[in-house]
């Protein structure tokens, strides 16, 4: 994975798919389908997207017994995704489920799709850690713990928020994937994130790949917002 700016096609069908691809011509993106898009539209939007030539997480967070998991992640590695993701709260022996799926399911001479892990999502916050989640633990704590169940079942990597990356590389080092949403330009809108950085930050303290959706799909010129989005990632502007 060369350090990629994925872009979020949080979108309720798929015209709205191919009005936003429209203004990126021949741009090869790495785009990620998530829940919102992919129930809709089911798994045809998958090679609809790859006709253009675009590298795809597919974001359904699975969570459910490890036998579940296994049989939906073997289904999923026939659609030939770049990466694919699971909760870590699932725990230990789903995630090795999910790899055994992803094994299965792949395509004789196919890659199987990379599996990361979400640790915490990235609208979470201490205190609803605490409060909600009942549990008495650090955030960065409980990412970190996640993140080495998430590497002790053979997964590739994680999704976790960019403040938490540095710790995750001193631990389990540069090649396990850090995927990080929540990231936002300087002057936009939180909104319901609450762990948030930017594209500069990401870069700067080590992520391996940004997630990026609004800050680009919800702007009046999309192309320019994506161009401005790589720059800032793609550079750090001491
Ligand atoms: O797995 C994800 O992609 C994900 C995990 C997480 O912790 N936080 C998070 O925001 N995401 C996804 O990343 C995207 C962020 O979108 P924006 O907040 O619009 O940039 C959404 O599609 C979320 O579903």
């Amino acid at each position: 994975m060369e350090r990629p700016l994925i872009v979020a096609l949080d979108f309720k069908d798929r015209k709205e798919v191919d009005a936003f691809l429209n203004h990126f011509k021949d741009e090869k993106l790495f785009v990620k389908v998530g829940m919102e898009l992919f129930y809709q539209e089911g798994p045809s939007i998958i090679s609809h997207i790859k006709q253009h030539g675009h590298d795809i997480f597919l974001d359904l967070k699975l969570h459910d017994i490890p036998n579940t998991v296994k049989q939906a992640m073997r289904g999923l590695a026939k659609l030939e995704v770049d990466l694919v993701n699971v909760h870590a709260a699932g725990g230990k022996k789903m995630m090795e489920a999910a790899i055994e799926g992803l094994v299965a399911g792949t395509p004789a001479g196919k890659n199987r799709p990379a599996c990361i892990a979400v640790t915490q999502l990235t609208s979470t916050s201490q205190q609803m850690v605490q409060d909600e989640l009942l549990i008495n633990k650090e955030i960065n704590h409980i990412v970190l713990h996640y993140a080495k169940m998430a590497h002790e079942s053979g997964l590739d990597g994680v999704v976790c928020s960019t403040h938490e990356v540095e710790a995750l590389q001193e631990h389990l080092g540069s090649t396990f994937i850090k995927v990080t949403p929540g990231i936002r330009m300087k002057n936009d809108s939180a909104d319901d994130q609450t762990r948030i950085a930017t594209p500069e930050l990401a870069r700067r303290l080590g992520s391996t790949a940004i997630v990026v959706g609004r800050s680009i799909t919800k702007q009046k010129n999309p192309y320019e917002a994506y161009l401005h989005v790589k720059k800032a990632w793609e550079e750090i502007v001491e």
